[in-house]
């Protein structure tokens, strides 16, 4: 790992129960406009889940007592299922993506409806949530959140967490995040090796300032994560940069063919990011391991060596030819 990353990892990353929500109003207050916060769902297809997501962020962080958030939008994919009607009625509100910006219609993926997010929310402060998770909790906001509210010098940070893999009735612990740990977390380390020290590079909750969010390009579907990470480093630098440990994220798991899909998409985001410096490799992974302590890196090696073709090698031919 690189030394940089292994300060930014001191210095960048955080817990949840670091900053308790009274320290966050009190920062809030403080920030003025700054502080402001919309909280922003893509909901393709999610009535199963998106009115207990609205729900639990409303009462936990929009209550008179706990007025953390000031909007919580959810932006409709083109959903054929009740995702508008349950989210309503759970207190957001809703916008179907072709409401906005009707001059340019719209394309499908969740990048897209991120990007016309930004026309439809006030918030200096935006905060992403998928509108796929189960048992949610707020601190999935709250969390990332607070180190906007508290940090000047943050100005993007991603959600961390345990993952596991349930499907099927069977649960593997830390079995979640597939394309995570054979797609992304490879490409970051080889390419991007300042980017390592994100647990979730994927994590599709993350919280920003619009001033950030504004200049940046969003790749329509699944590479958005993993343009954002990319460009953000190259706008603002590793220092505004940040990840906080909220728990465990629960969620609908896609079939492997879908996940094939969206690792083309990523790998695709990243390759239009390397013209020209596709040879910068780091050959190195670090992975990330949960310790009572928080999450601990391991850095490995990765194969990059080829042996020639056994032509090429005196002994082979020698022997061929004996
Ligand atoms: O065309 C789409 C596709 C998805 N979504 C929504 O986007 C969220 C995340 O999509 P999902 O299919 O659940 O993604 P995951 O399989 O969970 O993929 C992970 O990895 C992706 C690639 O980085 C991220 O976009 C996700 O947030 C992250 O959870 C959900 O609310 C979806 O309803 C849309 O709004 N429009
Ligand atoms: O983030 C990821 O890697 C993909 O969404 C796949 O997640 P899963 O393996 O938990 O389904």
């Amino acid at each position: 790992m690189l030394e940089e990353v292994d300060r930014w990892l001191t210095a960048r990353s955080w817990s949840a129960a670091d900053r308790p929500l009274d320290l966050l109003l009190a920062a809030k207050r403080a920030a003025g406009p700054a502080g402001t916060v919309s909280v922003v769902l893509p909901a393709l297809d999610e009535e199963a889940t998106v009115g207990e997501i609205v729900a639990v962020i409303r009462r936990d962080l929009m209550s008179p007592e706990v007025p953390l958030v000031d909007e919580v939008v959810v932006v409709d994919s083109g959903s054929r299922d009740a995702t508008a009607r349950v989210a309503a009625a759970a207190g957001a509100t809703v916008v179907r993506r072709d409401a906005i910006l009707p001059r340019m219609p719209a394309v499908a993926g969740k990048g897209e409806v991120l990007w016309r997010s930004l026309l439809v929310t006030s918030g200096e402060i935006v905060c992403f949530v998928d509108a796929d998770l189960r048992e949610f909790d707020s601190r999935f906001v709250s969390g990332i959140v607070g180190p906007l509210l508290t940090e000047p010098a943050v100005q993007l940070v991603k959600a961390m967490y345990d993952r596991p893999l349930e499907t099927g009735g069977s649960v593997v612990p830390a079995g979640g995040g597939r394309v995570t740990e054979l797609v992304a977390r490879p490409l970051l380390n080889l390419h991007w090796p300042r980017l390592a020290g994100f647990v979730q590079p994927l994590s599709g909750e993350y919280a920003a300032r619009r001033s950030l969010l504004e200049r940046l390009p969003f790749p329509v579907g699944y590479g958005v994560e993993l343009g954002m990470l990319v460009d953000s480093l190259s706008l603002v630098g590793l220092d505004a940069l940040g990840q906080v440990d909220v728990g465990v994220r629960h969620h609908r798991h896609q079939d492997g063919q879908a996940l094939g899909r969206m690792a083309a998409a990523i790998y695709r985001t990243a390759h239009l990011r390397l013209a020209g410096r596709a040879h910068l490799v780091r050959p190195s992974l670090t992975q990330y391991d949960r310790a009572p302590s928080g999450f601990v890196p391991s850095t490995h090696p990765v194969d990059t060596e080829e042996r020639p073709p056994m032509l090429d090698v005196p002994e082979y031919l020698t022997r061929h030819a004996a």
